[in-house]
C-alpha cells in the first residue's frame, strides 16, 4: 500500500518542525508493509514570495488528491503589510476550507515530567487531560466582512460570526462522539448571553444531547471558561466551541502543558485530514534551530491514527515522545535553568532513538 502525504512546511520554524515530523513518520512506518510518498508544496509567505499568492494552484491540486496533509506554520512580519487576501494566513484558511476540515481536534495533556514548566500547581497540572474540538471552517473567520468609509469619511470594518445549523451539528457530532470514547463529559463553550450565533449553538447542543444520553453536557460562557482553564482545568474532558473562541482557548490551554510547542492537532472532515502543530511560525526564534518539534511530531501520531488507521504506530510515536521527555530531553522552551538544552534536530534524534 502506498500513501501520498503532502507536506506544506510554510514559514519561520515551519520547515524545521515538519522536517522532524517527516523523519518520525518515515521511521514509524518502517516494517509496516506500507510506503509513504512525501511531496512538498508551497503555502503561506514562501508561496507569496515565489508565486504571488499564498495558496498556489499547484498546491491546491496536490492537497486534493493526497491521503493526508502535514503543515508546519505560515506567516511572519515580512508579510504582515499585505492586503488581507494576500496574507500567508489567508492561504491557510483557504486550505482548511478547500479540504472541508471542519473539526479541529487539539488534545491538551501534560507530560508529568514537564509539570515544572506549567504555571499550574503540580497536583492540578498532572490532572490536565482535555480534548478541544474547535469548529474550523465557519464563524468570524469566514463570514461576510468589509472595510470601508462611512459618509463622513471615517473608516469602518466588520466581520460576521455566521453559523448555519448544519455547520454546528457536524462539529458537535464529532465532539459528542469524542466525549463518548473518553470520560463522557462535554463542555460546550459559547457567548450565549450576547451572541445570536451562540444561542443557536446552545440550542443545537441541547437538541443533540438527547441522542447521547451517556454524555453529560454542560454549557459555559467563554469568558468564564478562560478563567476555569487556569483555576481548575482538571474538570474538563471534551471542550467544544466555535472557531475564534477555540483558537484563543487552545493557546491558553497549551500553556498549561508547559509550552505551546507541545500541542498537536488534527483537522478532520469527510475526507483528507490536515495535521499541524497548533503553534505559529515563531518569528522570534525562526532560523535558530531551537524550535520544539514535539507538537509537529505528535501531529504525525494523529495522522497515523486518523488518516492511515495505524493505531499501534500512532501509540509508538506518542510513547517515543513520552520516553524522550522522561529521559530529560528539553528544547529551550521546556528547559529549566541549568538543564541541558537540545536543538530541534537533537530533540528529533532523541525521539527517533526510541522508535
Ligand atoms: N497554523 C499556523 O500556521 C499558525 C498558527 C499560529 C500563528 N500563526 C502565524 O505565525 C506568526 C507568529 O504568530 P505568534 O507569534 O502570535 O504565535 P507563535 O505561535 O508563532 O509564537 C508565540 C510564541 O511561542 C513561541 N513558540 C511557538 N512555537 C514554538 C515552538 N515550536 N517551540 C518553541 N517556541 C515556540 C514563539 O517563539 C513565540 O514566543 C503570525 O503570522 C501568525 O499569524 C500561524
Ligand atoms: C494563523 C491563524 C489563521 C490560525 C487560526 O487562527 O486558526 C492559527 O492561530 C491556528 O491556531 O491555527
Ligand atoms: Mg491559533
Amino acid at each position: 500500500m502506498t500513501y501520498r502525504v503532502v507536506l506544506l512546511p510554510g514559514d519561520g520554524i515551519g520547515p524545521d518542525v515538519t522536517a522532524a515530523a517527516v523523519k518520525v513518520l518515515e521511521r514509524a512506518i518502517t516494517g509496516q508493509g506500507i510506503e509513504i510518498k512525501i511531496e512538498s508544496h508551497l503555502l503561506g509567505g514562501c508561496a507569496i514570495d515565489e508565486t504571488g499568492t499564498p495558496f498556489p494552484e499547484k498546491t491546491q491540486e496536490a492537497v486534493q488528491t493526497a491521503d493526508a496533509v502535514i503543515l508546519g506554520a505560515v506567516g511572519g512580519p515580512k508579510w504582515d503589510v499585505g492586503p488581507g487576501h494576500l496574507r500567508p494566513e489567508a492561504g491557510l484558511l483557504a486550505l482548511r476550507r478547500l479540504l472541508g476540515v471542519y473539526a479541529n481536534i487539539r488534545p491538551v495533556k501534560a507530560f508529568p515530567e514537564l509539570i515544572d514548566a506549567s504555571p499550574l500547581r503540580k497536583e492540578i497540572a498532572q490532572a490536565v487531560d482535555i480534548v478541544i474540538v474547535r469548529e474550523l471552517t465557519g464563524g468570524a473567520y469566514f463570514g461576510k466582512r468589509e472595510r470601508g468609509r462611512d459618509e463622513a469619511g471615517a473608516r469602518f470594518a466588520y466581520d460576521t460570526m455566521y453559523y448555519s445549523e448544519e455547520e454546528i451539528r457536524r462539529v458537535l457530532q464529532t465532539a459528542f462522539e469524542t466525549a463518548r470514547l473518553r470520560r463522557k463529559k462535554l463542555t460546550s463553550v459559547d457567548k450565549a448571553n450576547v451572541l445570536d450565533s451562540s444561542r443557536l449553538w446552545r440550542e443545537i447542543v441541547q437538541e443533540m444531547s438527547a441522542q447521547y444520553p451517556d454524555v453529560t453536557v454542560e454549557h459555559l460562557l467563554v469568558d468564564a471558561c478562560a478563567m476555569h482553564l487556569v483555576t481548575h482545568p482538571q474538570v474538563f474532558d471534551v471542550l467544544v466551541t466555535e472557531n475564534l473562541f477555540g483558537d484563543i482557548l487552545s493557546d491558553e490551554s497549551a500553556v498549561l502543558t508547559g509550552s505551546i510547542g507541545m500541542l498537536p492537532s488534527a483537522s478532520l472532515g469527510q475526507g483528507i485530514g490536515l495535521y499541524e502543530p497548533i503553534h505559529g511560525s515563531a518569528p522570534d526564534i525562526a532560523g535558530l534551530g531551537i524550535a520544539n518539534p514535539l507538537g509537529a511530531i505528535l501531529s504525525v501520531a494523529l495522522l497515523l491514527r486518523y488518516s492511515l488507521h495505524l493505531e499501534a504506530a500512532a501509540l509508538r510515536v506518542e510513547q517515543a515522545v513520552a520516553s524522550a521527555v522522561r529521559d530529560g530531553a528539553r528544547t529551550k522552551d521546556l528547559a529549566r535553568q541549568g538543564e541541558n538544552v537540545l536543538t530541534t534536530e537533537q530533540m528529533t534524534e532523541r525521539v527517533l532513538s526510541y522508535l
